[in-house]
């Protein structure tokens, strides 16, 4: 590498959130754009407790594009991957054909290398992929000079991962074109909206999960005739509802939803042939431990959903956090001098009433749940500005602490 490399390269860092669906995307219409078969909703979560962060330079001295993901270097010929560095490398030809780009022309032909890393399990059904693909856009949107809407190309690096380019509350609008312009994502609230909701990430199992989200979906559209009755029938009204109860924050209607369409979601899953499980015994005992919780209290005062994964997503209200998380410690006893067992955001100590414990009655499972994290909603992508926390060194390889 050339001594000069530094005075040469571009290079921006940029950190992007996950997002959890309470309103679920399950299949494909079209699986090279990554077009859905129905709209979603999803909440973006805190960065201060999950996110990647992603650091992309480019200088002339670089042979060719390379990634490296949490410390480990990728395959950068991975077909999503490929989507992303095009379509950015096409607006910014674009702009400089337009003659309105603010930047060095010839940052066009030079190659970028690119490094990121998740603070959270990568691929344990914890929607890695979406902040992932969401922070590599942003990424290198400012790297090449390219503002405006951006969804549309996080989107062809995973579907999901068009939600997480804003904060808040976002609804990914499938869209009805055959080339996908209008499959976007939208905030409908943003993160300031409803202060005092709570999200528990209730981590089961940090394992990487058998069936990836991509290939599930496959298989459920190809054999599961529920899904189509889902995306065709249930899922538009649902949208409705579901912006209307985030809208007037009403709890109740958002957490029924919430809960049902979870439900639905993995019921397609167990309606497609052959059969894919992705909730287990753990998973099943946080059900019923809600329902129970709820019952008990006459109101619904807990939402759970989960993804291609055994974690639970809890959503509730900041009021009933702390008597939750002592129930959870009380039915799923942590290891004695296992880590921090609640993470993130604080929570204050609780007492768990006999009344409660009797209702709920399940028979704990001890280390059922590993730890919880404790977080909020959060903003969209976020450039960083410190320079000190670039990945990359001043020899364009990733730095030896990544
Ligand atoms: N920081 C990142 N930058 C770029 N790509 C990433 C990043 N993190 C994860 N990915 C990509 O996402 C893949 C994991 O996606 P996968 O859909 O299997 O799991 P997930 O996103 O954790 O779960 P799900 O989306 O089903 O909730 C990784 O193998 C990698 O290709
Ligand atoms: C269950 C889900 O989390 C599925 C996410 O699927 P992905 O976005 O990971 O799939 P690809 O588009 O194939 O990359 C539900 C959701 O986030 O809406």
């Amino acid at each position: 590498m050339p001594e000069n490399t530094m005075e040469k390269h571009n290079i921006v860092t940029c950190t992007a959130p996950v997002n959890i669906a309470v309103i679920k995307y399950w299949g494909k219409r079209n699986e090279e754009l990554i077009l859905p078969i129905n709209s979603s909703l999803s909440v973006t979560l805190h960065q201060d407790q999950l996110k990647t962060t992603t650091t992309v330079a480019t200088s002339r001295s670089f042979q060719e594009d390379q990634i490296w993901l949490n410390g480990k270097e990728e395959d950068i010929t991975h077909p999503r991957l490929q989507s992303c560095l095009r379509e950015i490398r096409r607006l910014a030809r674009k702009r400089r054909n337009d003659g309105d780009s603010p930047l060095d022309p010839s940052i066009l032909s030079q190659k970028v290398h690119i490094c990121s890393v998740n603070n959270f399990p990568t691929a344990a059904g914890l929607a890695s992929s979406a902040a992932g693909f969401a922070c590599l856009v942003y990424t290198l949107a400012r790297v090449f000079g390219i503002e405006g809407e951006l969804s549309g190309i996080a989107r062809q690096g995973s579907g999901s991962a068009c939600r997480s380019m804003y904060g808040g509350f976002v609804q990914w609008i499938m869209g009805q074109k055959d080339d996908g312009k209008d499959s976007l994502a939208q905030q409908v609230e943003p993160e300031t909206h409803w202060p005092d909701l709570r999200i528990l990430v209730l981590v089961a199992s940090a394992e990487k999960k058998s069936v990836g989200s991509t290939s599930g979906m496959q298989t459920s559209v190809q054999t599961s005739c529920l899904l189509m009755h889902r995306a065709e029938s249930v899922v538009p009204g649902r949208m409705e509802e579901m912006i209307e109860a985030v809208r007037g924050k009403n709890f109740a209607a958002f957490a029924d939803l919430t809960m049902k369409d979870s439900n639905q979601f993995h019921a397609t899953c167990l309606d497609t042939y052959p059969p894919i499980f992705y909730l287990n015994s753990v998973s099943q005992q946080v059900i019923n431990l809600v329902h129970r919780f709820n019952r008990h209290y006459g109101e619904t005062r807990l939402a759970y959903t989960f993804d291609a994964g055994p974690n639970a997503v809890i959503y509730t209200l900041q009021q009933h956090v702390p008597e939750f998380v002592q129930a959870v410690q009380h039915f799923f006893p942590p290891e004695r001098n296992g880590g921090q067992f609640i993470q993130g955001l604080p929570v204050n100590q609780a007492a768990l009433s006999e009344e409660l414990k009797q209702a709920i009655a399940l028979e704990p499972m001890p280390k059922g749940i590993s730890y919880i994290i404790s977080t909020k909603a959060g903003p969209g992508p976020r450039v960083v500005e410190d320079p000190t926390q670039h990945l990359i060194g001043s020899d364009g390889m990733p730095k030896k602490t990544v």
